[in-house]
């Protein structure tokens, strides 16, 4: 049965949506006024990482074909048992067949309807795409393009798509001030429509201002001081960061961003004039600890002079959030914005990937136009965890923006540097300084989708990649987890706390999901049976010497990070305390009794999304099986670039393909709309 009542005119447009504080109070948790924000709560609700069951056989959808749905290469799973909490039970008739099959879930099926009821919108066509756009925010894109679905289970009952298209262009539900956004044949909830043109708004404005006033002949000196290799594109993107409004600094771990950034502060401080204000942020704490921490290595490997690192000293990094200024009851709204500027002329955002484009809006409607913005991070490596993929979308829209006439004097600077795009603002670094030369091979054939290639390096005899087929099997993951286990207790039973922590980058085992045979939770409880039968990690005892933990909330009173990891050790009196690291603490670094620690969880293993912004010496890296739909290209990029010196991955030939030939598929405008912009 296909959906009914396809209209041939939709209502009017024009008409005033009947949405009321009274209407979005009734179904519980809303605020007034914010019905999209409910509706994302809801559908916030859904574990992101439930392992998919492989799709029953035979299994009958209401009105659609017998049999799993195969969504890019992922089965779907259909909805067989009848208290799923993911089961609509008051869907309409034409919705169920989506939801029966795995498409919607319940949050996506209830927001349509209900939108559909307060916006006067009958059209069960109509309600699917409204339903359609709440799933793809879901799923972390910020709007869905109307012909995807259908490709993705091509055996649901799709309304003709010319008809669908006119119902929901014409229909009272979308349009300026109304719940919903229809552009370029994508459709959007109202708030990421906004978000998504303000962004677009603010970085072209910026583009169009003049350009910041620099004594290029100083800027040259210290160029030529600091990075005197003419080619090298470190150094283009010092010069262009230094004179222009936004730069945004791409490349791989260990490509020399930190790098470049310290040199970027270094010759904006050896600019006539009073010493620039500069903030330096990251999404999460950890990474922005990461972010200072490496500044100042950068410094003393740069030999800065002393003034100029210790103005670097003085600049704390923090996270976004931070920055901006969290308001009470509120997180995505801040202290900071149009009408109270951040007082910076430099902003340095670091680890650009996780951020999401509600944060991005905020982050420039909050910045003045005279401040420098620099955004660095890796373009491939997975998005934010809520909705967008602006890194992304910003080098991919601002690359295919028409290329500006260069200024002349920033053109002889950058002249014979390996930076096509640089008129553009876009500077992305390729040569790896770090790690060997196996990982970089095998993580340039993932970002380039050339499984054959990615394969014939896993197999290959290398020193720093390995494919394990029969993980058990294989002694090489259960020999890193006991070494660097015994090593760790060993320490901590010392009261070397330092040397515990370092331990702690040693190995780590990365998986896809937290829960199922491939997950976090699994293979944790395995390293801790590896780890008892060497007396590494004794039972019984919650807080044992030698136990390595996750804080998995921010603690503000104690300065601890989401993210954050941290060891059991004994100290010199014998008592039992916590270890984390801390840059500008005593001994760099801060103890706590247990008893004061709440948030924070044994980490044997960890997801990838969780590694993201850290590094290990060894990583063996857990696949799922290739119909889990969070094996991603940029999932395996992103765990396998976690590796300096060895990366294992476990995994059989079927899923590696398919990760390396699955990109994530987030949908967006900001691409085409800074393109055309
Ligand atoms: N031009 C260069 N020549 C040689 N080594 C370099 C160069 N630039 C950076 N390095 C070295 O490469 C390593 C990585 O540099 P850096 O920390 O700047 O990279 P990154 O891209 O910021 O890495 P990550 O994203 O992992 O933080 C450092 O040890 C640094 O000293």
């Amino acid at each position: 049965m296909a959906p009914a009542g396809l209209r041939p005119g939709g209502a009017p447009r024009g008409r005033a949506l009947p949405l009321r504080p009274r209407h979005v109070r009734a179904r519980g948790a809303a605020r007034a006024g914010a019905p999209e924000r409910r509706l994302r709560l809801v559908a916030a609700a859904r574990p992101r990482d439930r392992p998919v069951r492989p799709a029953a056989r035979g299994c009958r959808v209401s009105a659609a074909p017998a049999g799993p749905v195969r969504a890019a290469g992922v089965a779907l799973e259909p909805l067989e048992d009848p208290y799923d909490v993911r089961r609509a039970r008051g869907a309409d008739a034409a919705l169920r067949p989506y939801n029966e099959a795995g498409l919607l879930e319940a949050a996506d099926v209830h927001v349509a309807q209900r939108l559909g009821e307060l916006g006067g919108e009958p059209d069960p066509a109509v309600r699917l795409a409204v339903a359609l756009a709440v799933r793809a925010v879901r799923g972390g894109s910020t709007c869905v393009a109307l012909d995807e679905p259908p490709r993705l289970a091509p055996e649901l009952p799709w309304p003709d798509p010319a008809a669908w298209v006119r119902a929901v262009g014409a229909s009272p539900l979308v349009g300026p001030g109304r719940p919903l956004r229809w552009e370029d044949g994508l459709l959007y909830l109202e708030r990421y429509h906004r978000q998504e043109v303000q962004v677009c708004d603010d970085l072209l404005r910026r583009e169009a201002a003049a350009p910041p006033r620099v004594d290029l002949a100083r800027l040259r000196d210290g160029l030529d001081r600091l990075l005197p290799e003419r080619t090298s594109a470190q150094r283009a993107a010092a010069a262009v960061a230094a004179t222009r409004w936004t730069t945004v600094l791409g490349g791989g771990p260990g490509t020399g961003k930190t790098t470049t950034v310290a040199v970027l502060l270094a010759l904006l401080l050896d600019q006539p004039g009073p010493p620039p204000r500069v903030a330096l942020a990251a999404p999460t704490g950890k990474a922005a600890a990461r972010l200072q921490e490496a500044l100042l290595e950068a410094a003393d490997r740069l030999r800065l002079p002393a003034g100029d690192r210790s103005r670097l000293e003085g600049h704390t990094a923090s996270t976004l959030h931070r920055l901006l200024g969290p308001r009470p009851g509120t997180s995505t709204r801040f202290r900071h914005d149009r009408d109270a500027t951040l007082p910076y002329d430099v902003v340095v955002v670091d680890e650009t990937s996780m951020v999401s484009l509600t944060l991005m809006a905020r982050l420039l409607e909050a910045l003045r136009p005279d401040t420098r913005l620099v955004l660095v991070g890796d373009p491939d490596q997975l998005a934010s965890v809520e909705a967008g993929a602006v890194l992304a979308d910003l080098v991919g829209g601002l690359r295919d923006r028409p290329a500006p006439d260069p200024d002349p004097a920033v053109a002889a600077l950058v002249a014979g540097a390996d930076a096509p795009d640089w008129p553009r603002g876009v500077v992305v670094l390729r040569t790896n300084h770090r790690y060997g030369a196996g990982i970089g091979a095998l993580a340039e054939a993932v970002r380039r989708g050339d499984a054959d290639a990615a394969l014939a390096q896993l197999r290959s005899p290398s020193p720093d990649t390995v494919l394990v087929e029969d993980p058990l099997g294989d002694p090489g993951a259960r020999g890193d987890v006991v070494a660097a286990g015994t090593a760790l207790r060993r320490a901590a039973l010392e009261g070397d706390a330092a040397g515990a922590l370092a331990l702690l980058g040693r190995h780590r085992l990365l998986c896809a999901h937290r829960t199922g045979p491939y997950g976090v939770d699994v293979w944790s409880r395995q390293v801790e049976r590896w780890l008892a039968a060497q007396g590494a990690a004794p039972g019984g005892d919650e807080w044992y010497v030698g136990r390595p933990l996750l804080v998995t909330a921010n603690d503000y009173a104690l300065g601890l990070y989401n993210g954050d990891t941290g060891v059991v050790v004994r100290t010199a009196d014998g008592e039992v305390r916590v270890a984390f690291a801390r840059a500008g603490a005593a001994d760099g670094l801060v103890r706590f009794a247990p008893s004061r620690l709440h948030e924070v969880q044994t980490v044997h293993a960890m997801t990838v999304h969780r590694s993201q912004g850290s590094q290990f010496d060894r990583v063996t890296l857990v696949l799922p099986e290739q119909d889990s739909p969070l094996l991603t290209r940029e999932l395996l990029y992103t765990a396998l670039t976690r590796a300096q010196s060895l990366v294992r991955v476990v995994a059989g030939e079927a899923a590696l393909r398919a990760a390396v030939e699955r990109p994530a598929v987030r949908a967006s405008g900001l691409r085409g709309r800074l393109a055309a912009g």
